[in-house]
């Protein structure tokens, strides 16, 4: 190992973390395009998408277990990411005036591109967990996110509370009312609402009113509020919707249906048109978003988002592919590959599995099964297909990963859809650098030593007797040694934050060359990783040992956060 350069890099035993049934060890932690800073490539949605299919449309109550369900996290702090990518849309579409998505276009392509899947459509009962007395929101499409109102044709909104048979009860859960349009005592009193079914239910048929009807608990009552204000000289409307509480239904016949909806005693008073004046004056929040700092090169967009400050990530070269940084003679040569044609066995007939040690070291879903000092996928010389299961990290990202400004560690990556323990997750990619071009690197916070652990780690002294090309071999033994260094080019690997407890860890990987000194640096998740958690590694730095360029002890505190944390990352 080298000394002088605080690299990140793989365990030395002291971690016991991997793969369900496995310990994995972590390896810490690497240029082509220069990363743009602003909305990246975002295709404009030609089709207008309704946002509640299937579910939602069964009218169907969330179940407790799931509240607060909106996309896990508070409807509030998905609000606040919606609007930031909606108005990053307006700002990419502000040239096209004959094109401008409308807001349920950008929440489909917010749910589908940059939030959680499984995004629960049903509906909630009450309070929705995160949402206050006097919110505003700025359209329907919003009701819908933060799950205050689910319908998008109707202004009443309801589930099925109980079904026997073909008989079907309803019950009412939210309704929204255009303030000023219904008698209120007067403009700030809000504890009395009439609803004459001909102005609301009536032209929505008659599920909504007999769900008025049928409703025993409290609704949600949101106002529409239309405010004429001036806007750049000129006078415009702007519609926002103010979130008023919940309301108990009484049904009142004076000839024609009429419903009063009684504010629940104890709320905040709120003045809807005050309010909404606060919101037309503050319309944005703080924040930035990009939508693909890959430019494409990544099979799903690798968006960057900061809702903690107004800061975008530093430039650096978005790459798909290790850049040697070394002379060209210096670089290794391609492996020889397997004859296997179609898919390849554990058998010596396996040129691949035999240089695991007899093992595919792969799950048919393509899942890690062990880790180990060094696994060899198959190359560019097998017969196999590209879809062989010996070949799983080799490939693309199969995860939407999002990169996220945090409140203390600069900027971290999450992914936004679960990952099952054992999957690839991405390779640490950089300018492969030996020591002494590594020594030279004035900043060596996104260097990652690579090739120089097989003999350091206790715990894989069993599975290094497996694997031929350790054999005859000692710690030490390579006169050269690499490392990564992500700082000017790398992939999204390189805002990977330490954990003291992480959830990745990393393996050597060799596919394209047959150099055990210089093996991709390969990260897997160490079990299931739900959506929206922080992806972490241990950097496994050596606490003291870590010196500046005069000899001095450098010292940093760890923000991990975890169980366990050590208190400093060196
Ligand atoms: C490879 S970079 C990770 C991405 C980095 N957060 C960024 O914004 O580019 C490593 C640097 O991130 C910060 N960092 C990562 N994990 C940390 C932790 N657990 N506690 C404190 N700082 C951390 C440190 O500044 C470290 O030198």
């Amino acid at each position: 190992m080298p000394a002088g350069f605080p690299q990140m890099s793989q365990g030395n035993g002291s971690q016991s973390h991997g793969p369900p049934g496995t310990d994995g060890s972590s390896r810490q932690c690497a240029r082509l395009k220069k990363v743009q800073i602003g909305l990246g490539a975002v295709a404009p949605v030609h089709h207008k998408k309704r946002v509640s299919k299937g579910v939602a449309d069964r009218h169907e109550q969330m179940p407790k277990s799931k509240i607060p369900s909106i996309s896990n996290k508070t409807a509030m702090a998905s609000l606040q990411e919606f609007r930031l990518i909606y108005s990053s849309f307006k700002f990419l579409f502000q040239d096209q005036p004959t094109y401008r998505p409308d807001d349920y276009e950008a929440l489909w392509v917010f749910r589908n591109r940059y939030s959680v899947k499984n995004y629960d459509g049903r509906r909630l009962v009450g309070r929705v967990p995160g949402v206050k007395v006097g919110d505003v929101f700025d359209s329907d499409a919003e009701l819908h996110l933060t799950g205050l109102h689910r319908s998008q044709d109707s202004h009443v909104d309801y589930i099925v509370s109980k079904q026997e048979g073909r008989t079907k009860t309803y019950q009412a859960v939210s309704v929204v009312s255009a303030y000023g349009q219904h008698s209120h005592d007067d403009s700030n009193n809000l504890d009395h609402l009439l609803l004459h079914v001909g102005s609301v239910a009536g032209q929505l048929g008659g599920i909504e009113e007999l769900a008025l009807k049928q409703t025993s608990t409290s609704v949600r009552v949101i106002y529409r509020f239309v405010a004429d204000h001036q806007a750049g000289g000129s006078q415009e409307l702007t519609t926002c919707y103010v979130y008023a509480g919940l309301y108990l239904v009484e049904r009142k016949d004076h000839g024609v249906d009429t419903f009063q909806l009684t504010r629940v005693p104890g709320q905040p008073r709120i003045d809807i048109q005050e309010l909404t004046k606060e919101r037309i004056a503050q319309p944005s929040s703080n924040g930035t978003f990009m939508a693909d700092m890959s430019s494409g090169l990544e099979q799903f967009p690798v968006s960057a988002i900061n809702l903690v400050s107004n800061e975008h990530p530093t430039s650096f070269l978005y790459i798909s592919r290790i850049r040697y940084h070394h002379d060209p003679s210096d670089r290794p040569d391609p492996p020889s590959g397997c004859d296997c044609v179609g898919r390849c066995s554990e058998s010596q007939d396996c040129a691949c599995a035999v240089k695991n040690g007899g093992r595919i070291p792969f799950g048919d879903h393509g899942g890690i099964i062990e880790e180990k000092p060094l696994l060899y996928e198959c190359g560019p010389s097998c017969k196999c297909p590209s879809t062989c299961h010996n070949r799983a990290s080799q490939h693309r990202i199969k995860f939407r990963l999002q990169v996220f400004k945090t409140e203390l560690m600069g900027w971290g990556v999450r992914s936004l859809d679960f990952i099952p323990g054992g999957s690839f997750v991405c390779e640490y990619l950089g300018e492969l650098l030996d020591n002494e071009d590594a020594q030279k690197r004035e900043n060596d916070e996104y260097l990652f030593v690579t090739g120089d652990n097989y003999f350091d780690v206790p715990r894989w002294e069993e599975s290094r007797k497996t694997i031929p090309s350790l054999q005859n071999r000692r710690g030490g033994d390579e006169a050269k040694v690499f490392a990564v260094d992500a700082l000017e080019c790398g992939n999204l690997a390189r805002f990977i934050n330490h954990s003291c407890n992480p959830n990745l860890f990393t393996q050597n990987v060799l596919y394209d060359h047959q150099d055990i000194r210089m093996p991709h640096i390969m990260l897997f998740a160490c079990g299931d990783i739900r959506p929206l958690q922080p992806l972490s590694l241990d950097y496994n730095y050596s606490i003291g040992k870590v010196h500046d360029s005069q000899g001095n002890i450098k010292k940093k505190k760890c923000f991990c956060r975890s169980s366990g944390c050590k208190g400093r990352l060196y």
